[in-house]
């Protein structure tokens, strides 16, 4: 009968360690290691015992902290590196090795300088030790999917009667393409004596972005176990990403029909803790876990998603972990959205304020990379306001520099009758000299300026300019706001706002 389960096994403390740049300590790689026992990793492989005696201790260290993953170490094919596991290791419970070499005439020839005799008998030797101290002998044909098909089959046979309990068939420098990547897993199934005995691995490199495609097709070409890193990392473009596998076999288990001990709601955390410790960011676009895996930001999308989420997430963000869907709004966005982020914030905007303020909105998106809510609220307060108030509307401006600190301005009003009205004014500074052009059009002798602020009102230099003013006539004070990107236009805006509250003799002007 099909095997149903798939058990995991995590090499960021090893591969994953092996990013360039990437340095765990002791403390570092046990607090990962308890992160992946949550996450149900069935295998952890904390480090090669061989390389320093840092990491031999901290490989012992981690098999101390977790109780139920298996820890393993990698090891060469010679006694050296097993004995470092044996000793790192080999006198605490559910621990195990991994012993490698490469098969490929290419490693053969070039990098290890042996023959195919040479090669399996390194293999064997180092196994038959390795079975002495032992249970759990994982050995790695690296380099296997660049290696004669024959020369596998006669390797995995030869460490098989040697005692190996797991045969690994890794994609070393991610060569291999899911069709072949199966074709080679039905060969050496078909030819290996013993190999139903054991456990099938696979291993894959993403140098041609196929580390997921290849691991999901050893999958249904039979392979129990998945090897991979939290986050992709690995050596050059990293391994395959355990969190992607995972989500791919729960997400499509109407298709795999395939059973793991992964928690995925732990994948969120553990992919934080690894991207902190490692110092690796996640990109934002990043399958699965990348901040913008759940986030939708065109008008269409948003829409269809604040009908059903299912439109387009084929995942609850939530059963992963840590991310909530989120609308971003933008230039792309839609009326839905808009009205969807209001009411979240408590504004309730009817259909005719609506429109009136998604025209602004689109203005501004178009001139503004990011929309904040600070934004959007200033918009529709804006909006509320000018609806009072609209005896007079700015229309546009021009300046020119006179001198220094000099400039003219030719201002641009409508009264709401729809007459333009034009103004020219002088002044010390571009605001001065355009208040100046308001007053010689509206013709405001016996009014004053006793008071302008600016603010910004959300984040960034592309940020909302928000300008109050305060117009002192006959000893009453009128105030008038406005927002703009443009803080030109935003002062012209406040301007027009106040002198509108003092022209228009009106019950519901606020008169300060
Ligand atoms: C595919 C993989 O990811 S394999 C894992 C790769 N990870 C690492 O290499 C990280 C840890 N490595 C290290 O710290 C060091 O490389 C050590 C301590 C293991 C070895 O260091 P050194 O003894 O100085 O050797 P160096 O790294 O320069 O060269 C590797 C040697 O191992 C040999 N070798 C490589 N793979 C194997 C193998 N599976 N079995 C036996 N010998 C091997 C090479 O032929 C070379 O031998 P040579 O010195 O006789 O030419
Ligand atoms: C040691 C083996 C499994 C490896 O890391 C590889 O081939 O990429």
């Amino acid at each position: 009968m099909e095997n149903k389960r798939v058990y995991f096994f995590d090499t960021t403390l090893r591969d994953g360690e092996q990013t360039p740049g990437v340095n765990l300590n002791q403390e570092e790689k046990v607090e990962i290691a308890l992160r992946l026992e949550k996450l149900g990793i069935d295998i952890i492989e904390a480090g090669f015992a061989a390389a320093s005696p840092g990491d031999a201790q901290a490989i012992r260290a981690v098999a101390q902290a977790v109780s139920k993953p298996m820890v393993v170490s990698l090891a060469r094919t010679n006694k050296e590196d097993i004995d470092a596991v044996i000793n790192a290791i080999g006198d605490i419970d559910n621990t195990g090795i991994h012993i490698f070499i490469a098969t490929s005439p290419i490693h053969r020839e070039r990098k290890l300088g042996l023959t195919k005799e040479q090669v399996v008998a390194k293999a064997v030797e180092s196994v038959s030790y390795a079975a002495k101290h032992f249970k759990h002998i994982e050995f790695s044909c690296e380099d296997s999917t660049r290696t004669e098909l024959d020369f596998l089959c006669e390797v995995a046979e030869k460490v098989i009667e040697a005692g190996a309990t797991v045969l690994n068939f890794p994609d070393t420098v991610g060569y291999t393409t899911p069709e072949e990547y199966i074709k080679q897993f039905q060969y050496i199934k078909e030819n290996t004596a013993g190999i139903e005995n054991i456990r099938l691995s696979c291993h894959c490199h993403d140098d041609l972005g196929l580390a997921l495609s290849n691991s999901i097709a050893a999958i249904k070409a039979g392979v129990t176990q998945v090897e991979g890193c939290i986050n992709g990392i690995g050596e050059r473009a990293g391994n395959v990403a355990l969190e992607e596998v995972a989500a791919l076999l729960e997400t499509r288990k109407d298709y795999y029909h395939k059973e793991t001990g992964i928690n995925l709601k732990e994948v969120a955390r553990t992919s934080k803790l690894v991207s902190r410790l490692t110092g690796i960011a996640i990109p934002p676009n990043k399958a699965v876990i990348g901040g913008n895996a759940f986030a939708h930001s065109s008008g269409i999308h948003q829409d269809g998603v604040i009908k059903d989420k299912s439109t387009y997430e084929i995942m609850k963000p939530e059963s992963i972990g840590f991310h909530e869907t989120k609308l971003v709004l933008g230039k792309l966005s839609g009326r839905n959205a808009l009205k969807k982020r209001y009411e979240e914030l408590g504004y309730f905007v009817n259909d005719e304020q609506l429109r009136e303020v998604f025209k602004k909105y689109k203005d501004l998106a178009d001139r503004k990379k990011e929309i904040f809510d600070e934004d959007i609220i200033a918009l529709l307060e804006t909006q509320t306001t000018k609806e009072k108030h609209s005896l007079y509307s700015f229309k546009d401006f021009s300046l020119q520099i006179l001198t220094d600190n000099q400039y003219r301005a030719f201002v641009n009003i409508v009264h709401s009758d729809g007459s333009l009205i034009e103004g020219v004014g002088e002044g010390n500074g571009p605001i001065d000299a355009l208040y100046k052009g308001i007053d010689g059009a509206l013709q405001l002798e016996d009014t004053e300026l006793v008071d302008y602020k600016i603010n910004s009102i959300s984040q960034g230099k592309d940020s909302i300019g928000e300008v109050f003013v305060k117009v002192r006539k006959k000893g009453s004070l009128f105030q008038g706001r406005a927002i703009n990107v443009d803080i030109i236009v935003a002062s012209a805006n406040a301007y027009i706002d106040a002198i509108n509250r003092l022209k228009t003799p009106h019950e519901n002007l606020s008169k300060i």
